[in-house]
C-alpha cells in the first residue's frame, strides 16, 4: 500500500496546472450511457475514481478508453461508446469503492427502461443515503425495489416528466434526475436543485448532446425530454477542479510562498478565496489563472460549510489545516455531512489543538506542528494531512493514501514541482 513521506518546512513556489474536476468528470462519463453514439471528453483527470467509472462502463458492455498515454496531448481525453451496452447493471464489487457509481442509475433507466445498481453504502464521512434519487425516479414513473443490496428499477414504458422537489439539496441527486429527465416523456422541473458548478457543466454537455434544459446553475431546472441524444458536435472540455485549486490555495496559505494555479476558475471559489483573504493571504485572479502568495503565519478564520455558493464541505479539512498553524482560534461548523471531522484526531497527532463537539470544531492555532505517522481516512482528510505535513517540523508519514488518489491527479508530483519535500513509497 502506498504511503507519503513529507519533510516539512519548505515554501511553495512556481506554477501548477489544475486538472479537470473529478465531480464533473464522474457524471459526464455516466452521461455517455444516455446515447448510442460515442462521447469524447477532454480535460479528464487521471485519477482513481475515473478509472473505476471506466471499468464500470466497460462492465456494462460500453467501450471506454483513454485516447493517449498520460502526459501526451491526448492523455486527458476519453472516448466512450455507449452503443454496445447490453448489461445495464452496476455490481457491488465496482460500486463499493466509489459512491458516485449511483450516477449510472438515472441514465440506464432513461435509456433502457431498466437498471440494477448496487446500493453504494455509507462511507467514512457519513451514511450518505440515496433516498432522494429513488424518490425522484419514482415520481418519474419508475418502479423501484431494493433487494439484496441492489436498487432494481424498471420503467418499461419509459420515464415521464414530473415536478420534483428534493427534501434537501443533493448534488449527485440533481445530476441523476437531470440526466434521467433528458429522455423522459414531457417536462420535468427540478426544484431545490444543487447549483454547484459541476451541474451547469453537465447540463452544457447534455445540451450539446441534444437535450433541452433551462435554468441549470439555479435552484430550478426545467428539462423537456427528447427521444434520443447524440454525440456532441465538438468534444466537451471538463470544467477545472475547484476543490483541487482550493487545496493548492490552502497549501500555499499554510507553507508561505507564491504559486500560480493554471487553468483554475476563481469565480467558482469565491467563498474559499474570501476566507483566505481574511486570513491574510494575497490572491489575484484573471482569465484561467489564480495567483496566491502568503508570508508568515495566517490569521485563524472561522467558517461554516453549506451548499454552493457557500463554503464547500470538500474544502473544510484543508482550511482547518491552515487554521492549525494560524494566529488565534477559529470555529468551524460542518453542516453537510454528520461525520466529516475524521482528520481531527490525526491533526492532533501532529500537535494541533482542536476540540470537536458534534458538528463544531474549535481550532486554536499553534506556532508549530511536529511530524508524525498519520492515517488518511477519506479523500479531503488526506489532502489536509498533506498540508499539515508540509508545515510540520521533521517527517510526516501518511498511510492509506489510496483515498487521496481517488480524487487528486498525482498531488505529490505537483507539490514536488513547487518545491515540497514529498515522496511516495510503497
Ligand atoms: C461525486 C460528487 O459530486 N460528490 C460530491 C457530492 O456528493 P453527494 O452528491 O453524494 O452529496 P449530496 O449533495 O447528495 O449530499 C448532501 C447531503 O444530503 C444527504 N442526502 C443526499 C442524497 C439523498 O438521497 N439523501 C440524503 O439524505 C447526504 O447524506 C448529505 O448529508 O456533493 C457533496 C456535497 O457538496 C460533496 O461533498 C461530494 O464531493
Ligand atoms: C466526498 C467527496 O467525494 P465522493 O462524493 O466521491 O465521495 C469529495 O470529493 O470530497
Amino acid at each position: 500500500m502506498d504511503k507519503l513521506i513529507i519533510r516539512g518546512g519548505r515554501r511553495l513556489a512556481g506554477e501548477v496546472p489544475i486538472s479537470g474536476a473529478k465531480n464533473a468528470a464522474l457524471p459526464e462519463l455516466c452521461a455517455a450511457l444516455l446515447s448510442a453514439e460515442p462521447l469524447v471528453l477532454h480535460n479528464v483527470p487521471r485519477l482513481q475514481d475515473v478509472g473505476t467509472t471506466l471499468k464500470l462502463l466497460r462492465n456494462m458492455g460500453a467501450t471506454a478508453d483513454w485516447l493517449g498515454e498520460r502526459d501526451t496531448p491526448a492523455g486527458n481525453q476519453v472516448r466512450i461508446d455507449g452503443g454496445a451496452v447490453t448489461n445495464p447493471e452496476a455490481p457491488y464489487e465496482l460500486v463499493k469503492t466509489m459512491r458516485a457509481s449511483i450516477l449510472v442509475l438515472g441514465p440506464l433507466l432513461a435509456r433502457f427502461g431498466k437498471a440494477k445498481v448496487s446500493l453504494p453504502g455509507g462511507c467514512a464521512i457519513g451514511s450518505r443515503p440515496v433516498d432522494q434519487h429513488i424518490k425522484g425516479l419514482q415520481a418519474m414513473g419508475a418502479q423501484i425495489e431494493v433487494e439484496h443490496g441492489y436498487i432494481v428499477a424498471n420503467a418499461p414504458q419509459g420515464l415521464k416528466g414530473a415536478r420534483i422537489s428534493t427534501d434537501m439539496v443533493t448534488v449527485t441527486g440533481t445530476e441523476n434526475l437531470l440526466m434521467a429527465a433528458t429522455l423522459a416523456h414531457g417536462e420535468t422541473v427540478l426544484e431545490n436543485a444543487a447549483q454547484e458548478p459541476e451541474i451547469p457543466d453537465l447540463a452544457e454537455l447534455l445540451i450539446a448532446m441534444g437535450a433541452r434544459i433551462e435554468g441549470h446553475g439555479s435552484s430550478r431546472i426545467r428539462i423537456e425530454g427528447v427521444d434520443r441524444l447524440h454525440a456532441p458536435r465538438t468534444p466537451h472540455r471538463i470544467v477545472a477542479d475547484r476543490i483541487e485549486a482550493g487545496t493548492f490555495l490552502c497549501a500555499v496559505a499554510a507553507t508561505g510562498g507564491e504559486v500560480v494555479l493554471r487553468g483554475a476558475r476563481a469565480d467558482h471559489l469565491d467563498a474559499v478565496i474570501d476566507k483566505l483573504r481574511e486570513a491574510g493571504v494575497t490572491i489575484e485572479a484573471g482569465d484561467g489563472f489564480i495567483r496566491v502568495s502568503a508570508n508568515g503565519r495566517p490569521k485563524a478564520v472561522g467558517f461554516r460549510t453549506s451548499e454552493y455558493p457557500a463554503f464547500p464541505t470538500d474544502m473544510q479539512a484543508q482550511l482547518m489545516a491552515v487554521n492549525c498553524i494560524a494566529e488565534g482560534s477559529a470555529v468551524i461548523n460542518e453542516t453537510i455531512f454528520e461525520n466529516r471531522f475524521m482528520h481531527v484526531n490525526e491533526m492532533v497527532r501532529l500537535g494541533a489543538k482542536i476540540e470537536v463537539e458534534g458538528k463544531t470544531a474549535v481550532v486554536t492555532g499553534v506556532e508549530r506542528l511536529s511530524g508524525a505517522s498519520v492515517m488518511a481516512t477519506d479523500l479531503r482528510a488526506s489532502a489536509s494531512l498533506v498540508i499539515a505535513g508540509m508545515v510540520a517540523e521533521g517527517e510526516t508519514l501518511i498511510d492509506r493514501i489510496y483515498h487521496l488518489d481517488r480524487g487528486y491527479d498525482r498531488m505529490e508530483a505537483k507539490l514536488r514541482a513547487l518545491g515540497a519535500d514529498i515522496e511516495r513509497v510503497s
